[in-house]
């Protein structure tokens, strides 16, 4: 609740819209104990005081009332009626909703069209006809506003209520023997109360305005009781011959109406933890790049050359050290692995190198990616979209959120073949065959025409697998792209990759958890802890002789086959959160061989640029590893 309050509190502007609204509704609620003039006594005597004038703050309207007794009076129960309307409209509407979406079919149909048909109305003619029906009256007019508003809050619900009916932890409440009522109360009520609340807050201040518009017609209070549209509408023949009677409760309006609109927008963008983290905000074409030192040199003239990069991320007064100082190289033919836990910035450096971590929050804070002599970070995005695709691919983790749902994945790979070469439909279709063919998709020819949801998870990588060969690129950097496949499919894309790298001199970069695959596939391996690199070197050497602690024991979680029970050593502790990382070696909390030097200075990635080059200082040896 706190953490809501503070979000709150840096929208300056709902921040202003919550304390005007506040000394609004406090003066309401103190109105009774004020020293006010009867609002309804009538001195005809006195009438069209002006502003300012003795016992009169804010003048007398034309029957003499005291317009300040009047306005603060009639703010207490526009105030009232329109927030009563608010809570009657959102609790009905939503009630409604939750109905429809939960139940679906025929109960989803028949609330459905009833409420259309009531939105077939223009509002305020409903509101009109709801009042002409029931008679005027403040009453009535809360009824008739409230009415017309159910439609509303039942529409967005029930739309929201659709998508939680089908979620897994609800069929896991049904599953567990929970009744519907129940469900609905504690599984579908909370993901919809932050909805129907930011709903509410936008209009709240639309409902006082209707309310006023019905006084002001003469359908809401009746003489002599004041709300802000009966005093508007009371005052529209002295409009000209003594505007203030019309400006006292417009003001009022005015201010209400924007302060609540203010403090609602605020409501609405401190609940959505999509905004709080920026994700709605558009991100820039290329990662934003902030390099305040020299731009290093290549290290050498390989293929993809990395050289000390750096990538943050900057979510308000944080910043998270996601990749600390990274050096890669590729060459071509090669494949170079990267393994390191979940976390350790593997995937947001494969991102950077072609300026795809959004930006906000990601931010390029050093370093190079040098790719044929060209360094890629800071390059403008003509050519870094030129590249893309067609020289350096990505296949991503998660095919169902590469893949668009909505169009074939015949349409999609038709889509990657042209976008770099223009090339006639039919002929990009033969080619969408042939590279569905190749990452082995049983009957392409039929199966170019489903769409994602029609293939298995395991086909659905395939699909993305094929878009990266789409452009014959020259480097494919694939983050953890076998994760969702069986095993006898990753063999098959994995001795695809293989083949592919050894006939066309294709490079990859190899994201994976998996030591099994960087033994299969890859030259050399690159361990990566809390951003950096702690071990690199050829895979062989290092599977056989780790250096570091941190690969030695990741090694000993992984189980093999066929070598007799043993017990799997999980490394104790967590990594350590990358908006707060300790001075020396980020892994020190959690090693076996950690001294105090450990934990005093930087330590450098040290050992021959050829061999295994290894960030500690205590590097395990044959004897150590006998001894331990
Ligand atoms: N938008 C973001 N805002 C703040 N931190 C982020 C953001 N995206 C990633 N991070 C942080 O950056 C770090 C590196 O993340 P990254 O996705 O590269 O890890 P990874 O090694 O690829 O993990 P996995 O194996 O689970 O994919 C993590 O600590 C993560 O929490």
């Amino acid at each position: 609740m706190s953490g809501f309050f503070r979000l709150l509190a840096r929208n300056r502007l709902a921040l202003a819209g919550l304390i005007v609204m506040g000394l609004v509704v406090l003066l309401a609620l103190l109105t009774p104990l004020l020293p006010l003039a009867d609002p309804d006594v009538t001195n005809t005597a006195n009438r069209f005081k002006p502003p300012l004038s003795e016992g009169a703050l804010l003048g007398t309207d034309h029957l003499g009332r005291d317009l300040l007794s009047r306005l603060m009076w009639g703010t207490r129960l526009s105030l009232a009626v329109g927030f009563a309307a608010a809570v009657i409209a959102a609790t009905l509407g939503a009630a409604i909703g939750i109905i429809a979406g939960f139940y679906g079919g025929r109960t989803d149909n028949v609330i459905m069209r009833g409420v259309d048909m009531l939105m077939a109305f223009p509002y305020i003619l409903l509101a009109l006809a709801i009042v002409a029906a029931l008679g005027p009256g403040l009453m009535n007019a809360l009824i008739a506003v409230a009415a017309v508003n159910i439609p509303f809050f039942a529409r967005n619900i029930r739309g929201i209520t659709v998508g939680i009916a089908h979620k897994e932890f609800v069929d896991a409440a049904r599953l567990s023997g929970m009744t519907d009522a129940r469900i609905i109360a504690t599984e579908v009520l909370p993901n919809v109360v932050p909805v129907i609340v930011i709903a509410m807050s936008t209009t709240v201040g639309w409902m006082i305005l209707e309310t006023a518009g019905l006084s002001f017609l003469g359908l809401g209070s009746q003489p002599p009781q004041a709300d802000l549209g009966s005093m508007l509408g009371e005052a529209r023949s002295a409009l000209i011959t003594n505007p203030h009677t019309s400006v006292v409760p417009g003001v009022m309006i005015l201010i209400i109406v924007m302060a609540i609109n203010l403090l609602g927008d605020g409501v609405r963008d401190a609940l959505d933890p999509r905004l709080k983290s920026g994700a709605l905000s558009r991100p820039m074409p290329t990662t934003l790049v902030d390099r305040s030192a020299p731009v290093p040199k290549p290290s050498d003239d390989g293929l993809l050359s990395i050289t000390a990069l750096e990538t943050q991320f900057r979510v308000k007064d944080r910043v998270y050290r996601a990749v600390g100082g990274v050096d890669l190289h590729v060459e071509p033919g090669e494949c170079l692995g990267i393994i390191g836990e979940s976390g350790s910035g593997k995937s947001v450096t494969a991102l950077s190198i072609m300026g795809l971590v959004a930006s906000p929050p990601g931010v390029i804070t050093g370093g190079a990616a040098y790719y044929r002599g060209d360094d890629l970070i800071g390059a403008p995005y003509e050519v870094l979209r030129s590249l893309r695709g067609r020289h350096v691919a990505y296949i991503f983790q998660d095919p169902l959120a590469t893949l668009h749902p909505l169009y074939t994945v015949g349409d999609q790979l038709i889509e990657a073949v042209r976008a770099h070469h223009p090339t006639p439909r039919a002929e990009a279709r033969v080619r969408a065959i042939s590279l569905l063919k190749s990452v082995r998709i049983p009957n392409a020819e039929q199966r170019i025409d489903s769409y994602p949801h029609e293939m298995s998870g395991g086909m659905r990588q395939r699909v993305g697998i094929a878009m990266a060969l789409a452009n014959d690129p020259d480097i494919i950097i694939a983050d953890e792209p076998t994760t969702a496949l069986d095993v006898t499919v990753q063999a098959q894309i994995l001795s695809l990759l293989n083949d592919l790298r050894r006939e066309r001199g294709l490079a990859i970069i190899f994201i994976t958890h998996d030591f099994g695959v960087v033994a299969q596939l890859c030259d050399r391996v690159a361990v990566m802890y809390a951003g950096r690199i702690v071990e690199g070197g050829p895979t062989d050497t290092i599977l056989n002789a780790p250096a570091h602690p941190y690969t030695s024991r990741l090694m000993a979680c992984v189980p093999e086959l066929g070598q007799g029970r043993r017990v799997l050593a999980a490394i104790p502790g967590l990594p350590p959160a990358v908006d707060n990382l300790p001075t020396g070696c980020a892994f020190a909390d959690r090693c076996h061989k950690v001294q105090p030097a450990c934990r005093t200075a930087d330590i450098p990635l040290s050992g021959p640029s050829d061999g295994n080059r290894v960030r500690c200082i205590f590097p395990m040896t044959a004897s150590s590893e006998a001894s331990a």
